[in-house]
């Protein structure tokens, strides 16, 4: 059996930064777009130290949505260029894969929890999405699309066995810098 340690989330609310963010989402607090954008950023770059620590432990770590989520979130509201949005979180620990689980928005609205949140709008999310497929051009960056509207089941095993081969070939690897 694999002993791995449970998932880290990044968005972290618990943190002072992840307490205003989670505010935010919750329309209990209004801030300004670039402000908002450089919080989700810092509350990645606060938990940097730990995942360098982790990865030179060689525990491998997994990460929620991560840059690419601050990226195509923000850069979906339309006045903001993809280089701004980037910047605050170049030179982040470089993932050596990104899974894309892609679901089409009737199935997702089905699946509960959606509507709730600042940005949970079917049409705001439809160009989150135009966004995200524009980040995957990058390839420099080991994106890997799965389809989603398997049984948890049958994606946790293709999950599996995609992060597998991919700690195989990077085991000897140096760690990257995203976007450098
Ligand atoms: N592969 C799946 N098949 C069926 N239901 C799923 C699957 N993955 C997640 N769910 C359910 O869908 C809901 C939303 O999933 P979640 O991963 O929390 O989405 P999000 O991060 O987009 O909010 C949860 O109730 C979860 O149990
Ligand atoms: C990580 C991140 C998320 N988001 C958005 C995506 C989600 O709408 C929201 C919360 O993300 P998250 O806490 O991961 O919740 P969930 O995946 O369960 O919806 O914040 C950003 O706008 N920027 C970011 O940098
Ligand atoms: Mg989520």
């Amino acid at each position: 059996m694999d002993r791995a340690p449970p998932p880290q989330p990044v968005t972290d609310r618990t943190t002072e930064i992840g307490q205003l963010i989670s505010s935010y989402l919750g329309r209990e607090k209004n801030l300004e777009d670039h402000t908002i954008h450089l919080l989700f950023s810092a509350n990645r770059w606060e938990h940097v130290p730990m995942m360098k620590e982790k990865l030179q432990q060689g525990i491998t770590v997994v990460v929620d949505r991560y840059a690419f989520s601050g990226v195509a979130f923000t850069s979906a509201k339309g006045n903001f260029g993809l280089d701004w949005c980037k910047q605050p979180d170049v030179g982040l620990p470089k993932p050596d894969l990104i899974l894309f689980l892609q679901l089409n928005p009737e199935a997702a609205a089905e699946r509960g929890n959606f509507g709730q949140e600042r940005y949970e709008t079917s049409s705001f999310q439809e160009k989150v999405l135009q966004c995200f497929y524009c980040l995957m051009e990058d390839k420099t960056l080991n994106w890997k699309t799965v389809d989603a509207s398997k049984s948890i089941e049958d994606l946790h095993r293709e999950i599996k066995s995609i992060a597998k081969e991919t700690m195989q070939e990077v085991q000897n690897k140096p760690l990257g810098e995203l976007w450098k």
